[in-house]
């Protein structure tokens, strides 16, 4: 039997929260279709934050209203608090994240709020979600380094992705927010981890600043972990995060699984239509190896 990897995209949301220039209700739409349509079957669409906080996801009922009508495709959104699961109720979603920190300042950033305040308000979002027969996915966000605090201790991420399990998220994935982990700090990091949650509950959601992604991926890989999170065309990083620019690209992490012999069920050649048709929108080349080599589609 061929190993699976699910490839959870996050392009549409973290790929373009950061974007300065406003980006159409239609181009995120059209490029939603193009990921469904390469064959990835998780897409994390939008975001249910305040938009004063983060203006570029403020048409967050829009975009869910466009979606795409695709069997077995699933279109995850955030949702930090009440305020925002109920928006995403209404906007018809199916799976919602809650997203902490292994770092109370960057917690602070973010969320405004500390870690301990940010588990007492997801706590109820994560119960009415799944009330309502929602998914609920976690996400912890800087597992090695943080932009404010520096390194953060493996210990950290442990003790929330425990608590996020114990709240009843599917999964939990691990960020590695401003892309400053190495394979050693990423393999500290999931021992840790590992030593205290099953590996089919994580995931692995690194950002490629500095060069260090496929290697993180690796290290997860070869610890059993087969939820990678990416970005088509290395879109990405976090407005609370500075220099957290670029996402690893999806279709970077494809090469690397297709080569090692995974399965996806993600088009490769797809992929890329999807990852130039968005970077032709945004004005700038992909930042992905892969989308160039490849280059621009007929
Ligand atoms: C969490 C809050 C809302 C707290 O923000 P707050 O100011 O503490 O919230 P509040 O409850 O005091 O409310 C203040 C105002 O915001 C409104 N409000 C309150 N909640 C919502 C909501 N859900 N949707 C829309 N509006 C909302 C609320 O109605 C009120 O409006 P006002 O009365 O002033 O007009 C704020 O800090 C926020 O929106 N932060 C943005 C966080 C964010 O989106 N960050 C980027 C995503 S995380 C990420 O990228 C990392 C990740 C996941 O990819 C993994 C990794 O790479 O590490």
């Amino acid at each position: 039997m061929t190993d699976r990897v699910r490839l959870y995209e996050v392009g549409p949301r973290d790929g373009l929260q950061n974007e300065k220039q406003v980006v159409p209700t239609e181009v995120k739409v059209r490029l939603i279709e193009l990921l469904a349509d390469a064959g990835l079957k998780y897409i994390e669409a939008t975001s249910f934050v305040s938009p004063k906080w983060v203006p570029q996801m403020g048409d967050n009922a829009e975009v869910m209203a466009a979606l795409p009508k695709r069997e077995g495709v699933t279109y995850p959104v955030l949702t930090p608090n009440m305020k925002g699961l109920e928006a995403a109720l209404d906007a018809g979603a199916t799976e919602v994240a809650i997203f902490g920190a292994a770092s109370e300042s960057f917690s602070q950033k973010n969320i405004n709020c500390s870690i301990a305040e940010s588990l007492d308000r997801f706590e109820p979002v994560a119960k009415a979600a799944r009330e309502k027969g929602v998914a609920v996915r976690g996400y912890v966000s800087c597992i090695v380094g943080c932009p404010y605090e520096g390194d953060i201790a493996p210990s950290a991420v442990a003790d929330i992705t425990e608590k996020l399990l114990a709240m009843g998220c599917y999964e939990v994935s691990l960020g590695d927010t401003i892309g400053v982990g190495t394979p050693k700090s990423t393999a500290d990091m999931l021992e840790a981890v590992l030593d205290r949650v099953a590996v089919d509950k994580i995931a692995l959601h690194c950002h490629d600043t500095y060069g260090q992604a496929l290697a993180n991926i690796l290290t997860g890989l070869e610890r059993g972990v087969r939820v990678i999170d990416s970005s088509v065309a290395g879109l990405g990083g976090c407005p609370y995060a500075k220099g957290a620019s670029g996402n690893v690209a999806t279709e970077d992490v494809l090469f690397m699984l297709n080569g090692m012999g995974f399965e996806t069920g993600v088009d490769l050649e797809k992929l890329v239509k999807a990852a130039w048709y968005i970077a032709d929108e945004l004005g700038r080349p992909p930042s992905s190896k892969v989308a160039i080599a490849l280059g621009r589609p007929d």
